[in-house]
């Protein structure tokens, strides 16, 4: 357990969910991306120059991240970063927050506490694979189930020596003696496509690069694929990816020093879902600055889904960059749609759907039963404890929405259970969210951004309530 792990009284307190007494408007501004942030850090520290990550996330995952690189030998330091880069160095960023990564030679022995981050605990270990002495790791309860068979079988193919007690999952020590030599590898990512990004990551400072060849039935989340191989573009690595005429299911990153970079990390577009979905179901309206116009993160498929279910979205340039507006009509229809690329938003979505005026069907996410918690059947459950109709199918949800009711909505420890239940309680009565700290993994500080959200809307602010 780490410091930042909730604590037991947080994970007892119930927080109730402020109901919005009508259309909120509002300006939210979304912290950074984990996903960009975590695999900013793992590049930056396998680099061969010092570089810079401006407006990191600073939540449990992204510390886990960056603690563990630390204790691996990296220089992290967090800096309001001004125009001053050395002679030689990336170009500092102009000003603001930012985290300056000075890479050193990988060392054991180490501990990496994982806690219950899926980046922490697939980026790195080929990381330290990399390293000269053993590196243990090991995080909350939950880490122990979550499958990380693909990374490890990867490694010892790729002549890295692990410890592990067999079960294909957490707590292992890998023994890494300074370099691995890579090549060709076979990987199952069916389960989560966390394992080809982690091997992909790290494969440009193995001896002979990575090619590493999914075998498996099916592959969620490629936009996160996509984001790893175009933040490894931007480190000067070159890799060849299915998408860019290669082997279907085929990824390859060659042999290669990888560059410092000066890296702007984009506001977390899946943490934009609670704001968003808050303009939906209220009919208000939500503007989320510095949405990017291009992005890889999967929270952008938020636009087309929302927009489907019953509100419309506008992104606007401005001198200030492009920020979106998302207007909610009043109406919130359901849908059916297929999630596998972008399961991640699938907790706020299944709650808009419990909101809707038609069932909804959510499809391709059997793999969110190995995430935080088996999300499936815990959405079912806590939406059907407050009156929901919700069924479990082989690969989803089905929601007929139903008049809901308040009580507890337990949350798991899983951040996005947590801010679903906020969604819900915009709308209905007496919704008391368990344990909402647990929101810190991605979203630091989620019910002062929530309720500032209905504190900038005329007319509805959050009745306070015991
Ligand atoms: O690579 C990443 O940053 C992520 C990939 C996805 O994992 P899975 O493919 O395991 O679903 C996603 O759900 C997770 O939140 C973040
Ligand atoms: C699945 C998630 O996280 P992790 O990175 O721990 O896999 C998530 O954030 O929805």
């Amino acid at each position: 357990m780490t410091g930042t792990e909730t604590s037991p009284d947080d994970a007892l307190a119930l927080w109730p969910a402020p109901l919005a007494h009508g259309a909120v408007d509002a300006t939210v501004t979304v912290p950074g991306s984990k996903s960009v942030t975590n695999r900013g850090l793992v590049l930056a520290a396998l680099a061969a120059e010092p570089g810079w990550l401006r407006r990191p996330l600073r939540s449990r995952d992204t510390l886990l991240m960056a603690e563990a690189l630390r204790a691996m030998g990296v220089g992290i330091e967090e800096t309001i970063a001004s125009n001053s880069a050395a002679p030689g160095e990336p170009g500092a960023p102009a000003t603001g927050e930012a985290w300056r990564v000075i890479p050193a030679g990988l060392h054991g022995p180490a501990t990496v506490d994982v806690g219950n981050a899926g980046t922490v605990m697939r980026f790195l270990p080929p990381v330290a694979a990399l390293a000269d002495g053993p590196v243990r790791f090991d995080g909350d309860a939950r880490s122990h189930e979550r499958p990380l068979h693909g990374v490890i079988d990867a490694l010892r193919a790729l002549g890295a020596r692990i410890d592990d007690d067999g079960r294909g999952a957490l707590p292992l020590t890998v023994h890494g003696n300074g370099s691995i030599d890579g090549g060709p590898v076979r990987i199952d990512a069916s389960s989560s496509s966390q394992f080809v990004s982690a091997l992909l990551l790290s494969g440009a400072r193995f001896n002979q690069g990575v090619e590493v060849r999914h075998v498996g039935s099916t592959l969620p989340s490629m936009p996160h694929i996509r984001m790893t191989v175009d933040m490894l573009r931007s480190a000067g690595a070159a890799v060849d990816t299915p998408e860019a005429g290669g082997e279907p299911d085929v990824w390859r990153v060659a042999p290669s020093a990888l560059l410092g970079r000066d890296l702007v990390v984009e506001p977390d577009l899946s943490n934009a879902a609670p704001f968003l979905a808050a303009a939906l179901v209220t009919g208000g309206r939500v503007t989320i600055p510095d949405w990017p116009e291009h992005t890889t993160q999967p929270g952008d498929a938020l636009r087309e889904i929302l927009t489907e279910m019953g509100g419309s979205c506008e992104l606007v340039t401005t001198a200030d960059g492009t920020a979106l507006t998302f207007t909610g009509t009043g109406r919130v229809r359901g849908i059916d749609v297929d999630l596998h690329e972008v399961g991640e938003l699938s907790p706020v979505i299944a709650a808009v759907a419990a909101l809707a005026d038609s069932e909804s069907v959510l499809r391709g996410i059997a793999h969110l039963r190995l995430h935080e918690t088996d999300r499936l059947a815990a959405l079912a459950k806590e939406l059907n404890d407050l009156g929901g109709d919700v069924t479990e199918t082989a690969d989803g949800l089905r929601i007929r929405p139903r008049p809901l009711h308040g009580g507890i909505f337990h949350t798991y420890e899983d951040h996005r259970l947590a801010t679903a239940a906020a969604v819900l309680g915009l709308t209905v009565s007496g919704v008391q969210v368990e344990n909402v700290a647990t929101t810190a993994k991605t979203l630091p500080d989620f019910p002062g951004l929530w309720t500032g959200m209905l504190e900038a809307t005329p007319g509805a602010a959050p009745m306070p309530r015991g």
